[in-house]
C-alpha cells in the first residue's frame, strides 16, 4: 500500500491506495482560513499544515486498518514560501501561491534581468505567485527576518521536513519558484546570483518518484507511520494531479477546478510561450515537461459566491438552481479574476465582474454564470494551446469542480468536445501515491503506474456547444473593455 499526502490550500488529505489503484482509505483535515492582513495578501501558518497532516495521516492509517505503508508521496499547493532559520524554525507565516503583494518585486526582476532573459533562464516570467518574488518582498520589507533565513521550502516540503528532517524538493515544484533552470532540471545559479539569493538556502532537488528521505523517529511519533518508511519527492499539486489523471503524453490534457483552475498538457521538451502567458515546468515524470494555464480564482469563484451571497446553501443546492437556467445564463457573464489573473492576461490587478445583469436574472442565473465564466477562463488556455500548436485530443476533468454534474456538462459545452471523468477522485494525493509506488519499484515507471491504475469512469458529450461558442466570443470582449476600471 502507498500513502499520498496532499497539503492543499483548504486542507490536507491523506490517501492510501493499493497496487490496482483502489483507494483503501482517505482522510482530510481542514486548515485555518487564509489570513489576509491587507488586500491581496494571503498567508498560512506552516504549523497548521503540519497539524492537519498529522490528523489526516492518523485518520487514513486508522481507516486502512493496519495496512503496511510501503512508501509515501507528497504533494500540495505550489509556490508558497516557507522561510526557516538555522535550526529549522519557521521565521514568519508563509506567503502562499495566491498572495498578490509582490508585483513591485516582479517589476524589479523584469527590469533587472529582462523579460526574455527570465524566460530563457527559468522558462517563465516573473509573476506574484512564484516563490522568489515572495523572498524578495521579505528582503525589502522585513530585513530582520530575511537576515535569519537559512532554508526555503514550499508547503508540502515543509511537511516532509517535519516527518523526516530532510530539506528536499522535486523538479516540478521547484519549477514554480522562478529559481530553477527548467530546461536543464537544476537550480539556476544565474538567477541566484542576479537576485542575491544564496544557493545554500535551496533544498536538494529530486525527480518526482525518487526516494529522498525516510520517516524519522519524531515523524513516526507524530503521525503513527513506521520509522524508516521511504518518502518519494512527489510533486506540486498540479504535477501530482496530472500523474493521478494519466497526463503523460502530448494530446491528452486535463482541466482541473480546485481553488485555482488549471489546464495542463505534457510535452516531450520544454515548450515556452515567448509572452509568458502559460507556465512551462518540469513534469513529475522524469524526462518530460509540461505546460499549464492557470486561472487564479476558479473553484474559488463558486466558493466566494456561496460564502458571500448564499452562506446557507450547499454547492449542490446552488448548482441545482443553475441547472434550471439555459446555457448562456440569458446573457449574464462572470469574469473570475478574484485574485487577479494569470493565463492569459498576466494581470495581478485584474478584477472579477458580473456583466449584463437585468431584473430577470435570478440566483440560479448568477450561479450558472459563475460556472460558465470559470469554464470560459479555462477555455482561454485551450485557445492559447491552439495558438502555440500544443495538441488537445482528449480532455480529462479533475478537482472539486468535477464533483457536480452541471459543472462537468458546462465544461464539455464550453470546450466544445467530450470530457472524461476518472474513477479516482483524489487527484493530487492519488498521483503522489503513484509516484511513491514507482519510487520503490512497484511499477517500473510513472507511465506503467498510470497504465495500471488510472481508469476512465464516464465520458460527457457536449450538448450546448454552439450556444457556448457564441457566448465565449462575448466573454472575450469583457476583460479588454473593463481593464482600466478601478485600477490604482
Ligand atoms: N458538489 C460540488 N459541485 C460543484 N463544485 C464543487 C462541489 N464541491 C466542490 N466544488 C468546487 O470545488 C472547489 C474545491 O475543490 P478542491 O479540489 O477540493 O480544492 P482545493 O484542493 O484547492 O482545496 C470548491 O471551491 C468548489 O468551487
Ligand atoms: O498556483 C497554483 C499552480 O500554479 C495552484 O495550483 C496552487 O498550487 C494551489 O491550487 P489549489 O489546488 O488549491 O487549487
Amino acid at each position: 500500500m502507498f500513502l499520498g499526502i496532499d497539503v492543499g490550500t483548504g486542507g490536507t488529505r491523506a490517501v492510501v491506495i493499493d497496487r490496482e489503484g483502489r483507494v483503501v482509505a482517505s482522510q482530510a483535515s481542514e486548515h485555518a482560513a487564509i489570513s489576509s492582513p491587507e488586500i491581496g495578501w494571503a498567508e498560512q501558518e506552516p504549523e497548521d499544515w503540519w497539524r492537519a497532516a498529522q490528523e489526516a495521516i492518523r485518520g487514513a492509517l486508522a481507516a486502512a486498518d493496519g495496512a503496511k505503508i510501503e512508501a509515501i508521496g507528497l504533494t500540495g499547493q505550489m509556490h508558497g514560501c516557507v522561510m526557516l532559520d538555522e535550526q529549522g524554525e519557521v521565521l514568519r507565516p508563509a506567503l502562499i501561491w495566491c498572495d498578490q503583494r509582490t508585483q513591485p518585486q516582479c517589476d524589479w526582476l523584469t527590469e533587472t534581468i529582462g523579460f526574455e532573459r527570465l524566460i530563457e533562464l527559468t522558462a517563465n516570467p516573473a509573476l506574484p505567485n512564484f516563490t522568489l518574488t515572495k523572498l524578495l518582498w521579505v528582503r525589502e520589507h522585513e530585513p530582520e527576518i530575511f537576515a535569519k533565513i537559512r532554508h526555503v521550502l514550499c508547503p508540502k516540503d515543509y511537511v516532509r521536513f517535519r516527518m523526516t528532517g530532510e530539506y528536499a524538493m522535486d523538479m516540478q515544484e521547484a519549477s514554480g519558484t522562478l529559481l530553477l533552470d527548467v530546461a536543464h532540471r537544476r537550480w539556476s545559479s544565474e538567477m541566484a546570483e542576479a537576485t542575491g539569493i544564496p544557493m545554500a538556502w535551496l533544498p536538494r532537488l529530486f525527480e518526482g518518484p525518487e526516494i529522498c528521505a525516510r520517516i524519522d523517529d519524531a515523524g513516526a511519533a507524530a503521525t503513527g507511520l513506521a520509522a524508516g518508511t521511504p518518502v518519494a519527492a512527489g510533486a506540486g499539486d498540479q504535477g501530482a494531479g496530472a500523474v493521478g489523471m494519466g497526463i503523460l503524453k502530448p494530446g491528452t490534457v486535463s482541466a482541473t477546478i480546485g481553488t485555482s483552475g488549471v489546464v495542463f498538457a505534457a510535452t516531450d521538451s520544454p515548450t515556452m510561450d515567448r509572452l509568458g502567458r502559460m507556465h512551462t515546468f518540469c513534469h513529475a515524470a522524469p524526462g518530460l515537461w509540461h505546460v499549464m494555464g492557470v486561472t487564479n480564482g476558479a473553484g474559488l469563484s463558486l466558493r466566494y459566491f456561496r460564502d458571500t451571497f448564499a452562506p446557507e446553501s450547499s454547492y449542490d443546492a446552488l448548482t441545482a438552481l443553475a441547472a434550471k437556467v439555459p446555457a448562456g445564463s440569458d446573457g449574464l457573464f462572470w469574469t473570475p479574476y478574484l485574485f487577479g489573473e494569470r493565463t492569459p492576461h498576466l494581470d495581478a490587478q485584474a478584477r472579477a465582474a458580473f456583466v449584463g445583469i437585468t431584473a430577470s436574472h435570478t440566483r440560479g442565473h448568477f450561479v450558472r454564470a459563475v460556472l460558465e465564466g470559470v469554464a470560459f477562463s479555462l477555455r482561454d488556455t485551450l485557445t492559447l494551446f491552439a495558438e502555440l500548436g500544443i495538441p488537445v485530443g482528449e480532455i480529462r476533468l479533475g478537482g472539486g469542480g468535477a464533483r457536480g454534474p452541471l459543472w462537468r456538462q458546462v465544461q464539455a459545452d464550453v470546450y466544445g468536445q467530450p470530457v472524461k471523468l476518472l474513477e479516482a477522485e483524489e487527484g493530487g494525493a492519488f498521483g503522489a501515491a503513484l509516484l511513491a509506488g514507482t519510487g520503490v519499484g512497484a511499477w517500473p515507471s510513472v507511465e506503467a503506474a498510470c497504465a495500471a491504475t488510472v481508469r476512465i469512469a464516464e465520458t460527457i458529450q457536449p450538448v450546448d456547444a454552439a450556444v457556448m461558442e457564441v457566448a465565449y466570443k462575448e466573454y472575450r470582449k469583457i476583460y479588454p473593455a473593463l481593464r482600466e476600471i478601478g485600477r490604482a
